[in-house]
């Protein structure tokens, strides 16, 4: 990539949130591409309208998160970025320490600007913002499955309060009533919340109209943080100004076919991932791994899942998942300790992948977003082109740089996706 200028230049706080926000900026005709941390030096990128950098940074310790996100800023604003978007999870997946706060503050020291406008509302998934309240389809956030998340329980969904914990800089409101009196309303709010001393504000939206109106307004400014939601309202509004010029096509041909065998690979327990499990497990053969013999032997448990599929990869695609309950994961978290259970399942499944990868597979699909961390990483994968969407939120991917040739991938966000996601991501995948 030799441009100087970007348009807009995302950190995402994990990689299947970097793959949905890329997915709804190429769907908004911005030539996009995932890049799986800063790039190294020698990578080459196609000329591009947006960069999303696929951080790990959501469940970490603060001060790393801050680290890491400062890096990208760096990177980007080397590409002369014009606008820099923090993409965090649609259901504002934190805790008090942390991340969202401490990264807006740090990003916004880095980028300088007044007040960040902050909104993780996607309607097109269900997750809209009132009155500063996040609701998940129906349901205010806090009586929503994501109360039982397994890393970061939420059960607050006034996300002024949320956000107010974790940040230093004072945080207001941009209500809906504002938002609906257009661009200038918001912008004259931003002010008043400036005026307050305030460093960022939440920002309510209902509607994708909603988020075209603060993407004019965020792009005022040199940061902006939210879910896909927010890229899609930039992503607008960069078009809609004319700074960008719609491409189109190109998606399609990205997905070409890799042949090769087909594997699914499942660490998240959320909701919707369990019934797509369910659903999975009347088309292909399906393996659960046994968490307590994994904590107890990763190895023996990997490798009896290596097993497992060495019997069933010539016939067709293969599914090995460590999914369970909430009642189920809770137990298992009191018996060993909430970060201990998360980090070593994600490793024995990133293990799994690596070994289905030496037995031939290059279409895999990957449920979960620290999952699809863990697995990214181990096999080493620089970047990804986003190519057609499978479900809202959950593009088909394709390796970029990746030696041994590419590979067609899927990184599903736990709550993204209908029951039959996994039987539709490998159709599409050839
Ligand atoms: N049986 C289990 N018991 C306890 N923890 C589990 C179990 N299976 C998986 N986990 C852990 O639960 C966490 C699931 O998080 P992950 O981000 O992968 O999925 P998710 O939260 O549903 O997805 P997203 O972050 O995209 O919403 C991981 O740390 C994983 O290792
Ligand atoms: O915003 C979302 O919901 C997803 O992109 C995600 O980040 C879930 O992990």
């Amino acid at each position: 990539m030799t441009q100087t200028t970007l348009a807009l230049g995302c950190i995402a706080d994990d990689y299947t949130g970097a793959s949905d926000l890329a997915n709804t900026l190429t769907r908004a005709g911005l030539r996009t591409v995932q890049t799986i941390g800063v790039p190294a030096d020698g990578l080459d990128l196609p000329e591009v309208d947006a960069v999303v950098v696929a951080l790990k940074s959501r469940s970490i310790a603060p001060d790393t998160a801050v680290a890491l996100s400062l890096d990208a800023q760096r990177w980007l604003a080397a590409r002369g970025v014009a606008h820099t978007l923090f993409k965090v999870c649609s259901t504002f997946d934190s805790t008090d320490q942390g991340n969202i706060g401490p990264v807006t503050d740090a990003l916004r020291a880095a980028c300088g600007g007044g007040p960040v406008l902050v909104t993780p509302a996607f309607p097109e998934t269900g997750r809209t913002v009132f009155m500063g309240h996040l609701f998940v389809g129906s349901q205010p956030l806090h009586e929503s499955p994501l109360k039982d998340h397994p890393l970061n329980p939420m059960r607050d969904s006034n996300l002024v309060r949320v956000l107010d914990r974790q940040s230093s800089g004072g945080v207001g409101l941009i209500d809906r009533l504002t938002v609906a009196q257009g661009v200038d309303a918001v912008r004259a709010r931003r002010d008043a919340v400036a005026a307050a001393g305030q460093g960022a504000a939440i920002v309510d939206a209902v509607a994708d109209a909603d988020l075209a109106i603060i993407g004019a307004a965020a792009l005022d400014g040199p940061l902006s943080t939210g879910a896909s939601g927010l890229g899609l309202g930039l992503a607008r509004a960069l078009v809609a100004s004319g700074r960008v010029t719609p491409a189109t096509g190109g998606a399609e041909a990205v997905a070409r076919p890799v042949g090769g065998p087909a594997a699914i690979v499942v660490g998240s327990c959320s909701k919707a991932t369990l019934e797509q499990l369910a659903a999975a497990e009347a088309l292909f053969p399906v393996l659960r791994l046994d968490t307590d013999a994994l904590l107890a032997d990763p190895s023996a448990e990997v490798a009896r899942a290596l097993a497992f599929a060495d019997a069933r990869l010539g016939a067709g695609p293969v599914v090995v998942a460590s999914s369970a309950t909430p009642d189920k994961v809770a137990a298992l978290q009191a018996r060993h300790g909430r970060a201990a259970v998360g980090h070593r399942i994600e490793q024995a499944l990133a293990d799994v992948a690596a070994g289905l990868t030496e037995r031939g597979v290059r279409r895999l699909v990957v449920a979960g977003g620290e999952t699809s961390g863990a697995v990214v990483d181990r096999l080493g994968i620089p970047a990804f082109l986003v190519g057609p969407e499978i479900a809202p939120g959950v593009p088909v991917l394709r390796t970029a740089g990746l030696p041994g040739g590419d590979r067609l991938m899927a990184l599903k966000s736990g709550n993204f996706g209908g029951p039959d996601f996994f039987a539709k991501a490998l159709a599409m995948m050839g």
